[in-house]
């Protein structure tokens, strides 16, 4: 890898791109103006809880592109995703800050929690990134703490508020609507079949810490946001795969959407996914979700 400009670099997950995430890439990046340095997010792909443990999974907030873009609009110019594997597993914490800190990376300064571990069996710490600072030519910085309600923002309060499906709590720590883009792929058919075609996007992860049936509001068919419902799910009623999916139907829209790069922005949470015993129960029931999801948009404009 050959040598990036002189950095200042912050590492982590930054899952959802929350209120805190982006008090702390402000910093990064006025700190960056302020010395001429390249604002930089170092990430680890895949989660080492995940690369460690095959049957963990971590709830997703946000898809990892849709992390990106959130990055991208906060200032940040360089996102480096290092891969996580045995090598990076067991490299030892001084050597993760020589070689990859500052042989490839160029950091001059860098923003870790005092939480944050590195290195093989997580022996670095904030303490040993500090000491090691002076020889190495950087200098290491705390994080701001962003709080609402008088509570720590913090990816895992998000999670646990969409576990309950409540998406204006999360919002409210995310500080912008929870997205989900991407471009829609083919699913089974079945949809139109069932008088509800929907757009299908893949959502890439173990599992999500949101799902179930979604108000929503979709951007990027029309000038206008279209009032849709959404699943997002594993759909135990037609399947047995363990990819996530967000499908969208759109009532009266009549056109065709494969290929498109569409956002679908989270209004509210209607109920969780359920596996009906016959498709014609689950129709009946999708036929109510879309007429309480109109309702609710009616009130719960777009906030993109
Ligand atoms: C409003 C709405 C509610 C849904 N609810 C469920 C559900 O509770 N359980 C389920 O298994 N699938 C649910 N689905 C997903 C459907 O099973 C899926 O959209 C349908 O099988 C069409 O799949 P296809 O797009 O791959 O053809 C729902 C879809 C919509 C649009
Ligand atoms: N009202 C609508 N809402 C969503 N998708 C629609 C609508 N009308 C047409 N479509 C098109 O139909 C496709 C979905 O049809 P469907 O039978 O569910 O197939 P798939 O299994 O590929 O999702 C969408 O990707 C979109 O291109």
């Amino acid at each position: 890898m050959t040598q990036s400009q002189p950095t200042a670099l912050t590492i982590g997950n930054f899952d959802g791109v929350h209120a805190g995430h982006a008090a702390l890439f402000r910093e990064v990046v006025s700190a960056a103006d302020r010395m001429g340095l390249v604002p930089t997010v170092v990430t680890l792909n895949p989660h080492p809880k995940e690369f460690f443990d095959p049957t963990y999974r971590l709830q997703r907030i946000t898809t990892f592109r849709d992390r990106v873009v959130a990055m991208k609009n906060c200032g940040i110019r360089q996102v480096v995703v290092l891969p996580f594997d045995k090598a990076m597993a067991s490299l030892p914490p001084e050597s993760f800050v020589k070689d990859v800190l500052c042989r490839q990376l160029n950091a001059r300064q860098i923003w870790v929690g005092d939480d944050f571990r590195f290195g093989a069996r997580r022996a670095g710490d904030y303490h040993l990134l500090k000491s090691l600072s002076p020889a190495m030519g950087f200098q290491v910085n705390d994080l701001p703490e962003v709080q609402i309600n008088h509570q720590r923002v913090s990816s895992s309060q998000i999670r646990e508020a969409l576990n309950k499906g409540d998406v204006s709590t999360a919002q409210a720590m995310l500080g912008h609507p929870l997205c989900y883009s991407g471009h829609i792929i083919h699913g089974k058919k079945l949809g139109r079949k069932l008088g509800f075609p929907t757009m299908n996007l893949r959502i890439q992860g173990r599992a999500s810490a949101l799902s179930g049936i979604l108000a929503v509001w979709v951007h990027g068919l029309d000038a206008n946001p279209l009032p849709a419902v959404a699943s997002l799910g594993l759909r135990p009623t037609v399947e047995d795969s363990n990819q996530i999916l967000l499908e969208t139907f759109i009532p009266g829209w009549t056109g065709n959407a494969y290929g498109k790069r569409v956002t679908i922005e989270v209004a509210q949470h209607l109920r969780p996914e359920l596996k009906f015993d016959s498709l014609d129960a689950m129709v009946n029931r999708m036929h109510q979700d879309t007429a309480t999801a109109l309702n609710i948009l009616k009130t719960a404009p777009s906030h993109l």
